[in-house]
């Protein structure tokens, strides 16, 4: 089966129409102010009115307040939760929206522990691990340390991009990819060109 597509790191609403012509299943905001694809409010809300219907709406946060995620969830039309951070489940479920949790994988990581830690996540994000950063980093890991089986739906990111996605899909599996840097012109700014090939070797490996 192809894995489902997302493309993170929108800030301008051009960007988002593009990813979603051409056949990204969601699209990423990131409501994380040290991260240069931060977005305002007013930022996000006018992506997501130029998104056509049925691309589905992430909202990426690393350890925000309930307050920040409360304000967010009340401007903008949101359908999934994504957190970078240290959130706890019982954090992550409050809000009673589906959420994934991100992992930085490396070496020693168990992904089944994380697993059962988070059981109602709707997948679980792997992301490679950078001393320092939280993610969005465009640096891939050894995807060997991925489990064979997960009982979460597995999201691969990580220094994704248009080279190296369709040998990911094929030795992976993973239920969804998702991007950021490898689609970009310069920080926060999509290249079409770029999210074409990706989404076309996201689908090739899947064949
Ligand atoms: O995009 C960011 O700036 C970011 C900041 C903090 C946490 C996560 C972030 N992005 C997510 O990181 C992964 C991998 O990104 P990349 O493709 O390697 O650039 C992805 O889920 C991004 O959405």
């Amino acid at each position: 089966m192809r894995p489902r597509i997302k493309i993170c790191g929108i800030t301008r609403p051009e960007d988002g129409v593009a990813a979603a012509r051409l056949g990204a299943d969601a699209i990423g905001l990131v409501f994380y102010d040290k991260s240069p694809r931060h977005v305002t409010l007013e930022q996000a809300r006018a992506v997501i009115a130029a998104l056509p219907p049925f691309v589905t709406v992430v909202a990426l946060f690393v350890d925000p307040s309930r307050a920040c995620v409360e304000q967010v969830l009340a401007a903008c039309a949101i359908d999934v939760l994504q957190f970078h951070g240290d959130e706890t489940a019982d954090f992550c479920r409050s809000f009673h929206r589906p959420y994934l949790k991100a992992v930085r994988v490396r070496p020693g990581v168990d992904l089944l522990e994380w697993s059962a830690r988070y059981p109602d996540a709707r997948g679980l994000l792997t992301d490679a691990f950078v001393d320092g950063a939280h993610g969005g980093t465009g640096t891939t890991f050894d995807w060997t340390l991925l489990p064979e089986q997960l009982p979460l739906p597995l999201i691969l990111s990580g220094g994704l991009d248009e080279h190296n996605v369709a040998e990911a899909v094929r030795r992976v599996a993973p239920a969804a990819v998702d991007v950021s840097s490898g689609v970009e012109a310069s920080k926060g700014i999509k290249d079409a060109a770029r999210m074409a090939a990706f989404i076309s070797g996201a689908r090739h490996g899947s064949v």
